[in-house]
């Protein structure tokens, strides 16, 4: 049993109990449950045993068809977003859309450059997350009151989702008990499916430019067991709406919380700020001034300038060590019983991961709750060399490891780096006279900043005014 000085369980359950509530003893009571904190185990199991916990556990609230389930669909699903959209090439392509976006993040916010009060900028920036996924799902640019509308709908399923977390492993008897949440589960559901299907079919019809998610999905062939004639099916409508849905709900919410607290770090420690700011003008030049509102940007920092800056990429990379927007993975499962470092664990135990723990652990971080980009630089001309896939050894994994890590990794710490870089380059940061910028966190589904970022920000670049 994974039961002794590597991981004591009962303390671990104890802080987790007093962090995150009772629930998270339900599914140890039904299923042994393990949790692994230390880096070298977890490396063991997920990359030299990867094929061992590949799965997810039943238990998992998946209430769809999902890249999340368990068997041959899942590969055949996640082959694809890893292949087809998740390849560097189709990334690269979708540069209008980041282009698109960020231009309209920035006249958002230099509607505020005058407040002395200062923003709450979190909603535009889970607006901006939101806008990239959308264009690279459907290929285009929407329009605002279309992707308000997709967003309205994704917010209302991951409520009522939320609610069947408990009952997930009882879907009979949730169905039962949880009547009034089943209705509205079904409610929320065909809303969904009103919203995204004729998208979806708009979107197959018409003449394409570039291959968007919805395009790669139509080419999917499901396996024999997965149709019940026997033959092969592709997906339906309904089912490509989930996995667009499933998109959007596995990018948005991490990549947000991720550039919350990059940006607020970046407000708290105005030296940081200062020295992201140099090495940016150092490799792109001064920025030239804002455009007025609805005015397409003259010139961002784009992808080939950002390989540039290695500062950019340690920050990146400690708000992710510092702040991991998720404390642990999603659950694996053990497929076969195997022997690991003299542990046994056994068939059907549900193995999950405490990456936030672990990128904290004073053992392998020096002052692990400083902020210090620096830590990622090498000695060796400054570039940032960091094994973030836990190939060679673990030490922090925000984005999982093996076979399961998140297949979005790339793409999240691509838009990460270039929000950030333009944002600085474009705006100063502050925080409004009398404020402090807290970093004291709030534990849900994912760790998100208690009180949420207020900035003040100025154009680096003044408009002139005639
Ligand atoms: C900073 C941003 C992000 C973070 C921190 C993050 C983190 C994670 C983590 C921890 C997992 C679970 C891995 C495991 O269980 O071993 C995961 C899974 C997943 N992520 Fe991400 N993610 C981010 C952005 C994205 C983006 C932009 C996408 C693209 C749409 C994405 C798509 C997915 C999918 C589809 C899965 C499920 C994979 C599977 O079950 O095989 N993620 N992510």
């Amino acid at each position: 049993m994974l039961t002794n000085s590597v991981f004591d369980l009962e303390p671990i359950l104890v802080r987790l109990k007093a962090k995150y509530g009772p629930f998270i003893t339900l599914p140890i009571v039904f299923n042994p449950s393990f949790f692994v904190g230390c880096h070298s185990l977890a490396h063991e199991i997920l990359i030299q045993n990867g094929a061992l916990c590949s799965d997810r556990p039943k238990t998992l609230p998946v209430l769809h068809i999902s890249t999340s389930p368990y068997g041959p669909t899942w590969r055949i699903l996640r082959r694809n977003l890893a292949s087809e959209i998740m390849n560097p090439y189709r990334i690269k392509s979708y540069s209008w859309a980041r282009k698109w976006v960020l231009c309209n993040l920035t006249d958002k916010l230099q509607e505020h450059v005058a407040s002395e009060d200062g923003i709450k900028v979190i909603d535009y920036f889970h607006h901006a997350m939101f806008s990239l996924l959308v264009s690279m799902c459907f290929g285009n640019k929407l329009d605002e009151g279309c992707i308000k509308e997709i967003a309205k709908v994704q917010a209302d399923m991951q409520n009522v989702i939320g609610r069947f977390r408990m009952l997930a492993m009882f879907p009979r008897l949730g169905k039962i008990l949880l009547r009034k949440s089943w209705k509205e589960f079904e409610r929320v559901s065909k809303n969904k499916e009103q919203v995204f299907i004729p998208i979806i079919k708009s979107r197959i019809e018409s003449a394409k430019q570039n291959v968007a998610y919805v395009d790669t999905l139509v080419n999917i062939q499901l396996p024999q067991e997965e149709a019940r004639n026997g033959d092969s099916r592709k997906l339906t409508y309904k089912e490509m709406a989930d996995m667009c849905s499933e998109f959007f709900n596995a990018g948005t919410e991490t990549a947000t919380i991720a550039l919350h607290w990059i940006m607020a770090n970046l407000v708290k420690y105005p030296h940081i700020q200062s020295k992201l700011y140099d090495e940016i003008i150092t490799v792109v030049g001064s920025p030239p001034s804002l455009p007025r509102k609805g005015v397409e940007l003259e010139s961002v920092i784009n992808e080939d300038n950002i390989q540039k800056m290695s500062y950019l990429k340690a920050v990146v990379l400690e708000g992710l060590r510092r702040h991991s927007p998720s404390h642990f993975l999603l659950p694996h499962s053990v497929t076969k019983e195997a022997e690991v470092q003299g542990y046994t664990i056994p068939q059907g135990a549900t193995i999950n991961f405490l990456v936030a723990e672990m990128g904290l652990d004073p053992k392998v971080w020096d002052d692990p709750m400083e902020f210090k980009p620096e830590r990622f630089l090498s000695t060796y001309g400054s570039k940032v060399v960091f094994d973030i896939k836990g190939n060679k050894e673990i030490k922090m994994i925000p984005f999982g490891a093996g076979r399961r890590i998140c297949p979005g990794y790339e793409l999240a710490l691509l838009h990460l780096e270039y929000l950030v870089a333009n944002l600085i380059w474009y705006f100063h940061w502050t925080t409004p006279h009398g404020r402090h910028v807290d970093l004291s966190e709030k534990t849900e589904f994912f760790a998100t900043m208690k009180n949420p970022l207020i900035t003040c920000i100025s154009l680096r670049n003044q408009r002139k005014t005639t």
